[in-house]
């Protein structure tokens, strides 16, 4: 049978995440990654080109700068803002592409890290702001209005962002729906969003808390309303290596999903689930008529509204 071939392409980024820090003053009670502040030595920039180098020729182009959180009034926030720009423009010179998540930053914080990011993001997780009284108790960073002010200022900076929800974590389906009719409506007011993520919470083994859970036998129902809710120019992404069973990564494409998100060494955010190799996704999704291809941080519709400079980084990194 003669697919549309241009309808079963199921992208990737090969991807490297860089730790600025583990620290957060947050305290997400499903979060495996965080280190109480203090407890996490920054990351030099020595360290991170060492990294960076052996990573040359190795196929990564997106170097994903995920951190912890230093507190907005602490005397230390600019020293770690100045470090994300620094780390940033380390990758940038050594040819890779930036994908800033850092949490919630200023206007000027996230002005400034535009210069030096193809893309950025942040999860909005949930919309329901009773999480605050759950997993989100001790997480300030957490508040509904804080998250989708972050998508205003990116899609004012028209910054190509990515978002997306965290399931499991006590919200209801409701809520659910409400979450994506919230990052619909601000895309709809400037058209940045590249792509949301449909990520389900899994238990890991250094977490602080608990969450209910997620069956992910649901998860291409989810999937399904995303698409139902979103424009299409919205891509769907789901973390595969959060998705074991072969049958219900293969439901979620077929419900409409069309990203497997930055595919690398280590998932610095759930540890406990390593990703796939690119090798068996291939051959999970071929039999079923589904081409894995690759792709850069940032979504080709995006390109034009690129720096110069980083319109060359882009280039020379061969996108
Ligand atoms: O390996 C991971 N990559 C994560 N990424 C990386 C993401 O898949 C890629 O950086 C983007 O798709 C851009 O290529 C995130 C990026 C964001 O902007 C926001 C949240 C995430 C979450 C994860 C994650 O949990 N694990
Ligand atoms: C980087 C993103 O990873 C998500 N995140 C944090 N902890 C977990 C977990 N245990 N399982 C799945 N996703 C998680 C959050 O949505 C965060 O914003
Ligand atoms: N701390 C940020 C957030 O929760 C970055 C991802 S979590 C490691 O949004
Ligand atoms: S999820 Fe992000 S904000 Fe929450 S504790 Fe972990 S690192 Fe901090």
């Amino acid at each position: 049978m003669l697919t549309d071939s241009a309808s079963r392409l199921i992208t990737y980024s090969p991807a490297y995440t860089l730790v600025p820090t583990y620290e957060c003053f947050n305290r997400c009670g499903y979060c495996n990654f965080r280190k109480d502040p203090g407890k996490s030595p920054w990351l030099e920039l020595s360290e991170a080109e060492r990294i960076l180098k052996t990573l040359i020729g190795t196929g990564i182009r997106e170097i994903l700068i995920l951190s912890g959180e230093v507190h907005p009034n602490s005397e230390k926030r600019t020293d770690w803002g100045d470090r994300l720009y620094e780390l940033c423009e380390l990758a940038l010179s050594l040819g890779f592409l930036p994908h800033t998540n850092a949490g919630p930053l200023s206007f000027q914080e996230m002005a400034r890290l535009k210069t030096v990011n193809v893309s950025m993001g942040l999860m909005v997780e949930q919309v329901n702001p009773t999480l605050w009284e759950t997993v989100h108790r001790h997480a300030p960073s957490k508040v509904p209005s804080v998250r989708l002010q972050q998508l205003e200022w990116a899609g004012e900076l028209r910054i190509p962002f990515t978002t997306g929800l965290l399931l499991g974590i006590g919200e209801t389906p409701g809520d659910r729906q409400a979450t994506l009719e919230a990052i619909g409506q601000i895309h709809h007011r400037w058209g940045h969003i590249q792509e949301v993520i449909i990520q389900p919470y899994r238990p890991g083994t250094h977490q602080s808390g608990e969450a209910p859970g997620f069956d992910l036998g649901e998860l291409p129902a989810v999937v399904a309303m995303a698409r139902e809710i979103l424009p299409e120019a919205v891509a769907l992404q789901v973390p595969p290596n959060l998705i074991e069973e072969p049958e219900i990564l293969l439901a979620c494409l077929e419900a409409g999903c069309r990203d497997l998100g930055g595919i690398g060494p280590t998932d610095e955010v759930n540890p406990d689930y390593p990703h796939p190799q690119i090798e068996r996704l291939t051959r999970i999704l071929e039999p079923a008529g589904w081409e894995l291809v690759e792709r850069s941080p940032i979504y080709p519709q995006y390109y034009d509204g690129l720096s110069p400079r980083l319109r060359s980084h882009l280039l020379n990194a061969g996108y």
